[in-house]
């Protein structure tokens, strides 16, 4: 059998040999498709390779009937439709450590230009000025550098960045002082982070989490002066704070590689002689462009040849026979994963996962997976499935532990999850009922019994009269309807829980007056 595969973005010619090569693969090249001619081609091919121009989106992989395999040669894949691929069978593959180096050296680049106004002054001598006195510089030596997200990319600057005698504060979720210690950098929150640094670089992926992480309350908090490096993702910092922080001298410079929408022309952000800025060319080398090329055509090649993709960022196929048996505990081990996002504070130490009754009976090796997934999902973005779930929590040094029990608790089955930080240990258990779903049955010791979906506001207080009543009366004000309400507490006059469900996404400015009421030690919005 020959299989077909498109490469509808530039690649680089010698990494597509092991494609090239492959006796049962005919590959075509051709980049200049329009969305329209690529939704009419896409029917006839088994596999499509892509850089980030080429946006295959829901509607081109509704036309995908043949397509098994999509590889992204690259880190990103926000230019993938990752859900609607994995809905329709198709394995999404990336190219995670191709260009590391690459957009590392290319960060490097942009903020030795920034401090030193290099861009600025060839182009003032490309239109005959001799300018010096406009061109002034900083030195980087003995300046603090603040890194967001110290992943693969975030790590490499760091590790220049001392080079050239910088001090470097760090936050990234699964850092801990430890970590950090060991990495010879300063351990800091992002609030941290930001008022310390003189300047600043972000190196996450663009999630719902980092989405203008950077904003006009973030800038409000940094050192007058301050210079911003984007070489990650447009969004993470907001457009137009950052624009709004250099026309008032809040910020003395910007260098970006990446914005909210590229390509990236007639830039409000492009006419202010503070910012620099290159055509999204973090990974535009020979060697990063040959090495992503290598990486998505092997693992291609090997998938279509019947192996094992080494890069998955989706769904991969669970045995028919297993899958029976534990899909319906799906959405359950997710949820109380994610759920768990929202209550632990610290980095993640230890996870471990308790089945019984019933479940202590099956497979669980997938449902563990699927709990990871909803753990780790929030901090690292989409591209966490259940294939490179475990991987990733052991890469970020998370002990994971699976223990099957019998004390179900009179469930006929129940699934427990613990997760122990930096900062103290957390508990969720849930339970699927026959007929009725999903339910969450136990927060650290208390019982409580909700459906784990939607809007869902957990507050810690103080079990004193009228805590509950003034949390009522304040959500009617805020003309937010409670669906469901759950209380439970240790013991009279201790610590005591409330769980709502409620039909509304809270904003901050409401959690912050629930926050405020008497008695009330901590509110939590958590969106399942
Ligand atoms: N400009 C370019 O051409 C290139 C851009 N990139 C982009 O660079 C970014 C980083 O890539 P990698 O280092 O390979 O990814 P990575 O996955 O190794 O690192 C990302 C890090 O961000 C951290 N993170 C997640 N949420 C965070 C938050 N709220 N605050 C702080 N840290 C958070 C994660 O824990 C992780 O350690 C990605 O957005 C990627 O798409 C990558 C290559 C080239
Ligand atoms: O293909 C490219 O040049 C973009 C690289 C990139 O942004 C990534 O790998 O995330």
């Amino acid at each position: 059998m020959t299989f077909k595969v498109l490469i509808s973005d530039p690649l680089s010619e010698e990494g597509i040999q092991p494609l090239e090569a492959a006796d049962n693969i005919e590959v075509v090249v051709s980049t200049d498709l329009s969305p329209e001619q690529l939704a009419e081609e896409i029917g006839k091919y088994d596999a499509l390779l892509v850089r980030s121009q080429t946006k295959v989106t829901k509607e081109i992989i509704e036309k995908a009937s043949k397509l098994k395999i999509i590889g992204r040669a690259g880190v990103g894949v926000d230019n993938i439709d990752l859900d609607a691929a994995t809905e329709h069978g198709v394995i999404v593959v990336n190219a995670p450590d191709g260009n590391t180096n690459s957009a590392a050296e290319h960060t490097m680049a942009m903020l030795m230009s920034l401090a030193r106004k290099i861009p600025q002054a060839f182009y003032a001598l490309k239109n005959q000025k001799w300018d010096r006195k406009s061109h002034v510089g900083v030195e980087l030596k003995g300046k603090t550098l603040g890194v967001i997200g110290l992943g693969r990319i975030g790590a490499e600057v760091a590790t220049r960045a001392k080079g050239q005698r910088m001090n470097i504060i760090a936050y990234d979720p699964f850092l801990t002082e430890e970590k950090a210690d060991q990495m010879g950098v300063d351990y800091g929150t992002v609030e941290d982070v930001v008022r310390k640094a003189d300047f600043i670089t972000v190196h996450t992926p663009l999630l719902k989490e980092t989405k203008h992480l950077i904003n006009k309350a973030a800038f409000e908090l940094m050192k007058d002066g301050v210079q911003i490096v984007n070489c990650a993702r447009g969004g993470i910092i907001d457009e137009d704070a950052l624009y709004e922080a250099i026309v008032n001298k809040k910020v003395a410079g910007a260098a970006l590689d990446v914005f909210e929408q590229e390509p990236a022309v007639n830039h409000k952000l492009l006419e202010l002689p503070e910012v620099i800025a290159t055509p999204h060319l973090g990974a535009s080398t020979v060697e990063a462009q040959e090495n992503v090329a290598i990486d998505v055509s092997e693992d291609v090649a090997n998938f279509l040849s019947g192996g094992l993709a080494r890069n998955p960022v989706n769904l991969p196929s669970v045995p028919k026979e297993v899958m029976r048996k534990i899909e319906p505990y799906f959405h359950l081990s997710e949820k109380l994963g994610t759920f768990l996002t929202y209550l632990t504070e610290g980095v993640i130490e230890e996870i471990n996962i308790y089945y019984s009754g019933k479940l202590a009976e099956v497979e669980v090796a997938p449902l563990t997976r699927n709990t990871i997934k909803g753990l780790l999902k929030r901090h690292l973005g989409e591209h966490v499935n259940d294939v490179n779930a475990s991987f990733l929590a052991e890469k970020k040094g998370i002990l994971i532990n699976e223990h099957k029990t019998n004390t179900s608790k009179g469930f006929t089955n129940l699934l427990k999850v613990e997760v122990k930080t930096t900062k103290g240990t957390r508990m969720v258990a849930g339970t699927l009922l026959n007929g009725l779903g999903a339910r969450i049955v136990q927060v650290d010791t208390y019982s409580v019994d909700f459906i784990p979906s939607g809007h869902i506001v957990f507050i810690r207080h103080k079990d004193q009269p009228g805590a509950i009543g003034r949390v009522g009366s304040l959500l009617a004000e805020q003309e937010t309807n409670i669906a469901t309400m759950q209380v439970g507490r240790s013991d009279v006059g201790g610590e005591a829980i409330m769980l709502l469900t409620i039909d509304k996404h809270l904003d901050l400015d409401e959690l912050n007056q629930l926050n405020q009421l008497a008695d009330i030690y901590g509110v939590t919005a958590i969106e399942l």
